[in-house]
């Protein structure tokens, strides 16, 4: 372990106990960034390490709601507003049992180098809350939304930061948390994204997270002399990335063979089609349902793709660290040709590790899925300058926008072993970007 990797560790375990998955999340970019901070004496004369791993603030609050029954409900809400030297901090929110401070302030890290990846200005934040959606009722789940706007809206605006969505806050939960934020402050303006394209948001948004996913990945293939068509997908996942990044892998002629959610994976050995898709669309993104009861595919309960199906292709788009060593070797043994992550951190350390040791091109979250808050930076164009621009015209500056990512990962690094190591390049890219605005602003 060198100097610069204990320091880290060492920082980390006294500002930032009981934080797994914020160490992880550090680990992997300093690991790789740890010979460029060497070289450049500045970053080290104006400490950007250790600058750079703490967050700007982290906002925490209590968030009572009244259920069905009439009881009175306590949860907990964040907002990590983690570093703003590129832009506003933009990111998502997310409803979960398991949200915590140590997971927000992983995505908010994560989010900094992703939003310094699309070129657009945009610095890094992420929020959420303690609460399970499974099992509420609309409406429950929409007073919970005024709950927490009722506190989150002290601290957001369009040039402050900017939240959107993430897992289990969708379209209609922005609905819910716009609607709020206009009846506490009668101002119509781009502090949220995701919104519905009725009232302000961006066509494509939806998805753009999963599209972007398969732009990347069809880049990334086309770098390694692979392609798409004909290739067996396995996705985990069935939410809105999952979903879209489904769909947009049928269009390109791949079979997608697997998705999952948390009560298990559904197998379809024929590649799932357009009208299956359409069915499960209705089933998980409209009735909030669960893939059990899908009328298509074989349901294996408790299961994972990964271990389940033999496919060359995995995209995990439902959570972090949801791939472990042993779904990795497997699926390595199985043949596996190339791997982008929907999710963000979706491979636990040694996974991550085996897939780079055995030389798989490996797109990373923060540049694979990074399409999503891409369109999210569009949206505050398009709400900043009061327009609304068509499907086609977001698409194809998302496409744009995702080549661009594809070429600012592998700007800086060669190819090993005939294969271009893009979590390095990612890591590289964002570091630099954000280390020389600290640098610029001088000790702030
Ligand atoms: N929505 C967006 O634009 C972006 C989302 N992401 C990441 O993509 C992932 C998925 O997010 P969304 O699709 O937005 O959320 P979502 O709420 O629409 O879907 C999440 C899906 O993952 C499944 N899931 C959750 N925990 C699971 C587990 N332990 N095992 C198996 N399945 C599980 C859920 O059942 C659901 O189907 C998350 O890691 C999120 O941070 C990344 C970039 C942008
Ligand atoms: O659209 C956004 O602002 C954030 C999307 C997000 O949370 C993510 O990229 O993980």
């Amino acid at each position: 372990m060198t100097a610069f990797q204990e320091q880290t560790r060492d920082y980390l375990k006294r500002h930032h106990p009981n934080s797994d998955e914020f160490h992880q999340a550090v680990r992997e970019v300093y690991d790789d960034i740890a010979s460029l901070y060497r070289k450049h004496r500045h970053y080290r004369d104006w400490n950007i390490a250790e600058r750079m791993m703490e967050p700007d603030r982290i906002i925490r609050f209590r968030v009572c709601w009244e259920d069905d029954k009439g009881r009175v409900q306590v949860n907990r809400g964040w907002r990590v507003q983690f570093n703003n030297v590129l832009g506003a901090y933009k990111g998502g929110i997310r409803f979960h049992p398991s949200v915590n401070e140590s997971v927000l302030k992983f995505l908010g890290f994560e989010q900094c180098f992703k939003n310094a990846l699309t070129g657009l200005p945009m610095g890094g934040g992420k929020g959420g809350a303690d609460f399970d959606p499974k099992g509420r009722s609309e409406r429950e789940i929409m007073r919970f939304c005024q709950a927490y706007m009722q506190e989150l809206f002290h601290h957001i605006e369009p040039q402050v930061d900017v939240p959107a969505g993430d897992i289990h806050v969708g379209s209609r939960e922005i609905g819910y948390l716009y609607g709020h934020y206009l009846k506490l402050t009668h101002r119509w303006e781009g502090v949220l994204t995701g919104k519905s394209p009725n009232f302000g948001g961006s066509c494509g948004r939806t998805e753009a997270t999963g599209f972007g996913v398969v732009y990347f990945l069809k880049d990334m293939l086309e770098a390694h002399d692979h392609e798409l068509e004909g290739k067996r997908v396995m996705i985990s996942g069935a939410g809105t990335v999952a979903l879209y990044a489904a769909k947009k892998c049928i269009a390109e002629g791949a079979s997608v063979i697997t998705l999952s959610d948390s009560g298990g994976t559904l197998v379809f050995r024929d590649g799932l089609t357009e009208e299956e898709w359409d069915s499960l669309y209705r089933l998980k993104l409209e009735d909030h349902g669960e893939l059990r009861d899908a009328e298509h595919g074989t349901f294996h309960q408790s299961r994972q793709p990964w271990t389940l199906v033999k496919g060359t292709i995995a995209l995990p788009c439902a959570t972090e660290n949801e791939i472990d060593d042993k779904a990795m070797k497997h699926m390595l043994e199985n043949g596996l040709v190339a791997l982008c992550e929907g999710a963000n951190m979706p491979l636990t350390r040694d996974a991550r590790e085996r897939l780079l040791r055995d030389n798989i091109p490996y797109g990373p979250g923060k540049a694979a899925n990074a399409g999503g808050v891409a369109v999210s930076g569009l949206e505050r164009s398009q709400n900043a300058a009061l327009q609304s621009w068509s499907l086609n015209t977001v698409d194809s500056l998302l496409g744009e926008i995702m080549v661009d990512i594809h070429k600012r990962c592998i700007e800086n690094v060669d190819r090993q072993n005939g294969v271009y190591p893009y979590s390095k390049g990612a890591n590289i890219y964002g570091f630099r970007r954000l280390a020389d605005a600290m640098v610029s602003y001088g000790i702030k």
